[in-house]
């Protein structure tokens, strides 16, 4: 991965390389704590000793039963869905990989609609075992293969914590069973049985991504200007202190569309804290040029933008063509016009006073994958001690757990009451 921050610095909110040159002793200490969390394996710096301590091996036996598969469908919510999605969504496989991860009936009776469930291996995956959704759309899945005439317990694994429902489910009718690594949150998990497994299912290099996130860790020093990923996470910390409350996250490949997702999570789950953080919102060139990028150059100054992209990618030509006005265009190809209209709009921000960051990959494989996702973790692990936040918590989302629990039924919450007691003031 290579990070570039030359339009990060000139612009509003506005950033100095005399600052940055500033922070960079705040980094030095930040790495040092950073290292020594994954020294000690301590709670969440586990994530980033992944690239070592994940067994692929163990994954890819684990998952052999499954070899067999047409798909591979799993339900699993946040961390535990994005990440598999993220590799599923960005390579090429003869597996098919769908994703439960929201309780949307109608969604969910599509999805399941047009499934041969006797060839599909099912990957239900819970940290905690307790999330609703996860385990409501289990119960929905197995019902499906039941229906189906499918032995369920044939086509389905478990990726877990150490107790809880789906444990104890595995136990009971003996399912394979996959381990989340201890003290990784969701999610920072995507280097692990997590995300990894379904990329064992769909046949593609998990020792190649791993590969990719080690080299992005062997990068990792005390100074921004000798690691990509340090780069990436100060800079953007020193924006967002200057004012850049936004992070407006901007692949120029389809393939990398869940990406955006992922990193969309990663960022807003681990530095929205104690009144801090930084909004990422999800774009996609070439496409947002023709919506959100009006925002970008002519609304508040009050944001960033990340603009992402492989630097090779497979091609195809633009015909020649002889109508009025086409003819530029006729001849050229996709990439070349795509990459045109990246470098355009990288320089349009600049020259509205948009700072904006590029980060480049050689292509969007499984190492270059395995290089950005280490990245953006390690950056976010730098932004949020450089911020001295509580990366690894997400306390703000349970109050809304409670209230949905209580709505159902499933005990007394005060904050079910807050929400039967809620204002109305309805226009029709
Ligand atoms: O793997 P679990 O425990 O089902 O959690 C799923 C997701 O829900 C959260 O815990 C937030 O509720 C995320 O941090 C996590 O990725």
């Amino acid at each position: 991965m290579r990070t570039d921050i030359g339009n990060a610095l000139g612009g509003e909110p506005a950033l100095t390389r005399d600052a940055l040159d500033e922070l960079d002793a705040d980094v030095a200490a930040a790495h040092e704590r950073i290292a020594a969390g994954m020294a000690d394996d301590e709670f969440g710096y586990a994530a980033l000793n992944l690239p070592e301590t994940a067994d692929p091996d163990r994954i890819r036996t684990a998952v052999a039963p499954f070899a067999d598969s047409a798909a591979v469908l799993t339900v699993g919510i946040g961390g535990s869905a994005l990440g598999a999605a993220t590799l599923a969504n960005a390579l090429e496989s003869d597996v098919d990989a769908y994703f439960l991860d929201n309780v949307d009936p109608e969604h969910t009776s599509r999805l399941l609609d047009g499934l041969d469930l006797s060839r599909t291996a099912v990957n239900v995956v819970s940290n905690s075992g307790t999330t609703a959704e996860t385990l409501s759309n289990f119960l929905v899945v197995r019902e499906a293969m039941d229906s189906a005439g499918v032995n369920w317990t044939e086509r389905t694994f478990v990726t877990t914590g150490p107790e809880g429902n789906l444990r104890n489910l595995a136990e009971k009718h003996d399912l394979p069973a996959l381990d989340v690594p201890a003290g990784v949150p969701g999610r920072f998990s995507v280097l692990s049985t997590v995300g990894l497994a379904v990329a064992a299912i769909q046949g593609h290099d998990v020792d190649a991504v791993l590969a990719g996130a080690a080299d992005e860790r062997e990068r990792l020093a005390g100074s921004l200007y000798d690691s990509p990923a340090y780069a990436y996470g100060a800079t953007t910390y020193a924006l967002a202190e200057r004012g850049a409350v936004t992070n407006a996250f901007m692949p120029y490949a389809e393939s990398l569309e869940t990406f955006a997702e992922w990193f969309a999570q990663l960022w807003a789950e681990s530095l929205g804290k104690d009144g801090q953080g930084q909004t990422p919102a999800r774009a996609l060139g070439a496409t947002d040029q023709h919506s959100q990028l009006q925002l970008y150059r002519a609304g508040p100054r009050d944001k960033l933008v990340t603009l992402v992209r492989p630097t090779e990618r497979a091609d195809r030509d633009v015909p020649e063509t002889d109508l009025e006005g086409l003819s530029y265009l006729g001849g050229q190809s996709l990439g070349t016009l795509l990459d045109a209209e990246f470098e355009a709009t990288e320089a349009s921000l600049t020259a509205a006073d948009c700072p904006n960051v590029r980060l480049e990959i050689d292509r969007v494989d499984e190492r270059g994958l395995g290089e950005l996702l280490f990245g953006m973790e390690a950056a976010c692990v730098c932004y949020g001690e450089l911020a001295d936040l509580s990366t690894f918590t997400q306390p703000a989302v349970e109050w809304g757990k409670r209230a949905a629990r209580g709505l159902l039924g499933g005990g007394e919450f005060e904050e079910a009451e807050a929400v039967r007691g809620k204002d109305r003031l309805v226009v029709e």
